[in-house]
């Protein structure tokens, strides 16, 4: 998978996403990342991305020659169009089941606004989806474009190793994660619980289902309610609500 990001701070991208699992599957090459520099497309002799807003107002808006031919230092390469989001505090919220779509594309350009935005004909002409991060203001779509780049990622087919699969996490199937423990066995007098040390794993994987249902119920209701519970699993939901009230 491909992803092309247009901002204005491409400095940004290296450092965070050249590290770990996403820098270990860049090296592989089994997801290409590529900024390019907006402002390297200004005609303007001082580089200049941004103006005033028609109409009046505060702050600068970005202007459109340079985006779009940026993009088009892209696009006219392609004999396809490739899917442009722009990461906007206006665009559906992502979730994971966003994440799950935008991983099944080949190729995807995300665009990065600053300032009070971009003009908005650049999302008439080359805009597919506009996506946030959550409801609350940032200063640029960097951190977001890191986000939507770092969490589809792991859904790559090679970029997670089998040890670090997905299917566990919290999130994945609407679920919470269950409690995770590691050595030493009894830290600050708390101990791992009898079930983890039993070596019993069909214990151990039911154990670890009652605390996934049992936190999300919880800690998150509204993911909760969107669950389709089958017996078994309102039957361990129902044993793990009662141990929490004797
Ligand atoms: N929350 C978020 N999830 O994605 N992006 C954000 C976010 O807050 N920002 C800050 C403003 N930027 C520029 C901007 C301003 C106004 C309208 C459109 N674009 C975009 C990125």
């Amino acid at each position: 998978m491909k992803f092309d990001v247009l901002t204005l701070f491409p400095e940004l991208f290296d450092a965070v996403l050249g590290e770990s699992i996403i820098g270990r599957a860049r090296q592989n090459n089994i997801i290409q990342i590529n900024t390019v520099n907006i402002r390297d497309f200004s005609l303007n002799k001082h580089r200049k991305v941004d103006d005033y807003p028609y109409g009046g107002g505060g702050g600068m808006v970005m202007m459109a020659q340079p985006i779009c031919d940026a993009y088009l230092s892209i696009a006219e390469k392609l004999s396809y169009k490739p899917r442009v989001v722009y990461l906007s505090p206006q665009g559906r919220v992502l979730n994971q089941e966003i994440v799950k779509e935008l991983s099944t594309e080949e190729h995807l350009i995300l665009l990065c606004g600053h300032y009070e935005g971009i003009d908005e004909r650049v999302i008439e002409e080359i805009v597919d989806d506009e996506i946030s991060i959550g409801d609350y203001v940032l200063t640029g779509g960097e951190l977001p474009a890191m986000v939507l780049i770092d969490s589809v990622s792991r859904l790559i087919p090679g970029v997670l190793s089998s040890e670090e699969s997905y299917s566990q996490e919290s999130h994945y199937e609407g679920l919470l994660e269950y409690p995770q423990y590691t050595r030493p066995y009894e830290f600050s007098e708390r101990k791992v619980p009898g079930v983890l040390m039993s070596g019993h794993h069909e214990n151990i994987n039911r154990w670890r289902r009652q605390q996934s249902l049992k936190r999300t119920y919880l800690k998150r209701p509204d993911m909760f309610e969107r669950l389709s519970l089958n017996e078994a699993d309102r039957k361990l939901l129902e044993e793990a609500l009662k141990e929490n009230e004797e």
